[in-house]
This record gives C-alpha cells, structure tokens and sequence, in this order.
C-alpha cells in the first residue's frame, strides 16, 4: 500500500465531485469568473488532484494566518506554504464578490471553467510578514518580489468543487495525478517508494544518489521533477523531460518511474522543502530526498545566501514526527576518478582525488560545445543537452544594419547574404527596409512613432528567426537608438544581435544617389525624409562601423564575416 495522504484523506476532488459534473458545468457558466494566472492555473491543479491534501480550496484568513506564524492550518495540520488566490479590490467590486457567494474559477489558456470557488473570506493579507516569516525577508528572495510586485492586494479563501481537470498537450502520459500513482505503486507492488525532487537536468551523480537512497532503504525510485513554475533561468522542462527520458534506462530494470509534477515552485527553501515533502506524501511516496540547500533560490545581489545550506535539513528534521514520510537527507556526490565510483562527499578520505563540474561549468561547456566527459555525464543526456544549447556554429543571429538612406546598407545586406548562402549551414533572411515596408509595414508612414513601430515589428521577425536558427540580415534607416537599443533586447531574448552602422556620409549618399530621392526630399516633395528634415542619431553601440566612401561592399562583408567568425558563428567546433 502506498503512503496515506497527509490528513488522512486524499482530497481527489475531482473524483469526488465527477457525478455533479453536469450540474456544475451548468452551473459554472452562470458565475461571474476569476481567470486564473499560470501560478494559479499550477496551485489550483494540486487542490483539485489532492496534491495539496488536507487543502479543499484556496486559504481562507485563519488558516493563512496560521501557516504564516506557526505552519499550522486552523485545524492543527502542518502546512508550511500559504496558497492564496490573490484578486485586486477593483476586480471584487466589479464582480461584486462576497463572502457566501460562488465564482467560477477559469483557465486562461482555452477559457474552460475548472473549478467553483464558494467564497468564505476576502482579506488583505499582511504581505510584509509573509515575506519574513515565510520566506526569510530579503526583498531580493524571487518569491518575495514576486509577493510585492505581482500578487494583487486581497485574497479569496473556499471551498473548490471540481468542474474539470486542467488540459496538457505535454507529457501527458508522465502527468500522474496522486491517485494514479498510488494505483500505479500499487501494481507495481512497491511499499517503499523514494522521491527525488529536481528543477534541473539529471547526470550520473543523481542516478547514483537515488539508487543508494533505494539501496538504503530497500525502495523503489520516484523520479518526480517540477514541471510548473521553477527558478526564472532555468533550463526549460521540455529539455529536462528528455533528460529524464533518455536517463531512466539507466536504472536497474522495475527500479525506479518518471512522474512530472506540475508544481509552482516559490523556491523557499525550509518551508518550500515541508511542502514538497508533504506533496510527495499525498502522491504515495513513504520517503522524500531533501538535499543541500533544497529549493533555494541561491544568493542574492551581494553574494549572501538566502538560507543556510542545511536549513531545509533541519526544518524537515523539527517535524519529522507528524510528517509521516521518512526524509533521506541528501549527501552531496562526488567523483572519485581513481575507482571510477561516485561517494558522498563527506565520506570521501582526505588527499583523495574527487572531480565535479559545476552548473555554470556545464552551461559554459554547452555553451561553446566543449567536451563533457563521461564520468560526470551519460553521452544520451549530453545529447540532449546539446540539441537544446547548440554551439554558436549552429545558433541563429542578427545582423542589423542601420544608416541613411543609400549609405549602401542594402547592397551590403544582399552581398552578405549571397556569402553566407555559400557558406552553408543555415537559412538566411533577408529584410531590406523596402521589403519590411511594403510585406509587414505597408500602412505605416514615417513619423518617428510609425518608424519605431516598424522596427518593433522588424526585431519581432528577427528574433523569431534567430530562435529558429537563422541567419538574419535586416537592413532599415532605424534612425532612432531607442528603436534599435529595443530591437537588440528583443533579438538577444533568442540569439546574437549584432548592429553596423553604415556611417557613410550624407554629402556621399546624396552625391550617388542615381534616383533623385534626396533632391525630392530637398523641394519638400518628401517629407520627414531622413538626414534632409528628419533626425539620424548615430549609434554609440555599434558591434562595427562601415563606411562606403572609404570601403568596398566586398571588405564590409569580409570584415563582418570575420567578426562572425571570431565569435564562433561561423567555424565548425572539431
Ligand atoms: N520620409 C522618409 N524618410 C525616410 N525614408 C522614406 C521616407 N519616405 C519614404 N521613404 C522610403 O522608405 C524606405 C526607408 O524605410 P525604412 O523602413 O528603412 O525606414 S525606418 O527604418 O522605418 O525609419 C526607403 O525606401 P527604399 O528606397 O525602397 O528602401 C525610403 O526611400
């Protein structure tokens, strides 16, 4: 049998409620309705599985007072993380919510009505001693921020009866709800299950640490990483769940399973490690591995962690008792390469040689495709890793040229890319100011508002096709450093944004120009033309600067070609 819930029951409210469906799909669409947030969207998936048991609903006053100063729900049960729904007084007065009344709780992705919510209390919490009691106080703590900046001014605690579960096109089939593990741990017929908890990818040093924690315990693996909402910077769960794909066939056979937990993580370390524990309790795990400085945020601006590397440890360790899930505490891994072995770290014997790489080691060795060996990594996760964080030689960019008109910018944008065409490798586009104009801008005229908003939409496309790979060559006036500062923050979202300024002189684009624009410009019969009676504010921030009155277009190509190539963009790693 698997671990009871914690509370004794498991809140499976959507099992509970399923033969009211009907009657509370009906009556769903006659409430007003709060459209949930993504954070919401991951809170409420774990009320309405039972994730989150004993919860029934969002906290109502007394039990969020309650977990905020002593971890405790108003009727004793331990629970060490508040999950409010926050909502802003306007919204309240607009739907007229209050106590006693029922509101329908809405998936912003596809507008499907999930739950309803009977309203038991709308309070303004005391956000500055949530802060401190919960997660520490420094106001650098991402949860915090996320508390003071983004978490509206009231909460709305009840009861929730389920209407429908959330939809996920996924992983779907790795989405276990803690009913079907349970079930699923019951076929199995494993009474003892490990949950290992990760927001990261998993290399050998994790496999060895689970395996010894199920060798210690004579239990079988819960492989349970957090899919919802983790640490902004974190690598993306779809390249994680492949991590964890291509890791589990390196597991003893009838070992260990992958489950995805789709939690929104507040990384609050002491507090957040509770919860997770009693998270892994409701999904039927009996032990839980709490690591060093588990669900922490790591330092902040100064340097200073935000807890104390065994603080989540020690929380664990004060309630151990009513926990009813037995926490194995993590030792950190470390490689012995002389025996070829993985150990804990504290019980390795002084003078002997450990190896380690660390995240931002690894992040750099992917970044510039360098060697990952073995001993730290299995070659098809590293594999994956490298699909994801492929080396500059396959990564996307932008080339921005920006000048006057006929300062030669388009001829050097075309020469460009016939070059790189004949390199080979990736797909360019070219987005000459002509093109843009009349395919994406044909409305918009030259006022700085509307050349602004062309640029936008230029670095929209840009940065679209830098993600994809690409090589992009874009080539406006863009006379507007603010325009062009924005455009190089939207690319470098994706990918390598590099602005050259085409700094020919106006004398020099007037004297060439062989279409008579700058002399319409001149009579007037142009307005607003650039360098004639409109400003060119020359970038202070360009990556190269090109002159076609001292330069042909061949060494302006060379030039940025070998400025690609010192970057890595061009040269294949050996
Ligand atoms: N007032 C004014 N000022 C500058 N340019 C003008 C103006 N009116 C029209 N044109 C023609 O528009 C083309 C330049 O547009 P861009 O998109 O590169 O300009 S911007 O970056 O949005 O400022 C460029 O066209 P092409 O020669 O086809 O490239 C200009 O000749």
């Amino acid at each position: 049998m698997a671990n009871p819930p914690h509370g004794g029951v498991l809140k499976d409210l959507l099992a509970r409620d399923a033969p009211r469906h009907d009657e509370l799909e009906k009556e769903s669409e006659t409430l007003p309705a709060i459209v949930l947030t993504e954070r919401q969207l991951c809170d409420l998936e774990l009320i309405l599985n039972g994730g989150f048991s004993p919860l029934e609903g969002f906290m109502s006053e007394e039990d969020y007072n309650g977990v905020v100063e002593n971890l405790r729900l108003k009727n004793g049960a331990l629970f060490s993380m508040p999950i409010c729904l926050d909502i802003s007084p306007k919204f309240v007065e607009a739907l007229k919510l209050k106590a006693g009344g029922r509101v329908t709780l809405r998936d912003f992705r596809d507008d499907r009505n999930l739950a309803i919510l009977t309203i038991a209390d709308i309070y303004k919490p005391d956000k500055k001693k949530e802060a401190q009691e919960v997660f520490g106080g420094d106001p650098e703590h991402p949860a915090i921020k996320f508390l003071m900046n983004q978490t509206h001014e009231l909460y709305i605690g009840g009861k929730i009866e389920a209407v429908n579960r959330l939809n996920h096109y996924d992983y779907v089939a790795l989405r276990y709800t803690p009913a079907e593990l349970r079930t699923h741990f019951d076929k199995l017929g494993w009474a003892k299950v490990v949950a290992f908890q990760t927001r990261n990818p998993m290399h050998r040093a994790h496999r060895e640490l689970t395996v010894r924690a199920a060798r210690d315990r004579q239990a079988n693996v819960l492989i349970h990483p957090v899919v919802g909402l983790t640490k902004p910077g974190d690598i993306d769960h779809f390249t994680r769940v492949r991590v964890y794909e291509a890791l589990m066939p390196r597991y003893p056979n009838g070992m260990a399973i992958l489950g995805l937990l789709g939690l929104a993580m507040r990384m609050g370390g002491p507090r957040e490690a509770i919860w997770h524990a009693i998270i892994r309790k409701n999904h039927g795990a009996t032990h839980f591995i709490v690591g060093r400085d588990h669900a922490g945020p790591g330092k902040n601006s100064k340097g200073v962690d935000f807890y104390g590397p065994y603080e989540a440890q020690e929380a664990i360790e004060k309630y151990r008792s009513e926990l009813g899930i037995e926490v194995v505490e993590f030792q950190q891994m470390t490689y012995l390469p002389d025996a070829d072995e993985y150990q804990p770290k504290n019980t390795v014997p002084e003078g002997v040689k450990t190896l380690d790489i660390s995240g931002t080691e690894l992040r750099r060795r992917l970044k510039v495709g360098a060697p990952i060996p073995e001993w730290f990594s299995y070659p098809e996760v590293v594999k994956v890793l490298r699909e994801s964080n492929p080396p500059r030689y396959k990564q996307g960019f932008t080339i921005f040229l920006t000048g006057l008109w006929n300062s030669g910018k388009d001829a050097i944008a075309r020469a460009l890319q016939v070059t790189l065409n004949q390199q080979g490798g990736r797909s360019v586009s070219l987005l000459l100011g002509e093109t843009v104009r009349s395919e994406l801008s044909a409305e918009l005229g030259f006022t700085r508002e509307d050349r602004d908003k062309n640029i936008a939409r230029i670095a929209f496309v840009a940065g679209e096709l830098t993600k994809a790979g690409a090589a992009v060559i874009a080539a406006p006036i863009a006379p507007f450093a603010a325009a062009r500062e924005e455009a190089r923050h939207t690319v470098e979202k994706y990918g390598s944004f590099f602005l050259i300024h085409v700094a020919t002189s106006l004398e020099y684009a007037e004297k060439t120009d062989k279409r008579g624009i700058y002399k319409k410009a001149k009579e007037g019969a142009i307005k607003n033309f650039t360098g004639v009676d409109d400003p060119y504010e020359k970038p202070t921030d360009a990556d190269l600067v090109v002159d076609l009155e001292k330069q042909t277009v061949r060494s302006i190509v060379h030039e940025i070609i070998l400025m690609l190539e010192s970057q890595g963009f061009l040269e294949a790693a050996t």
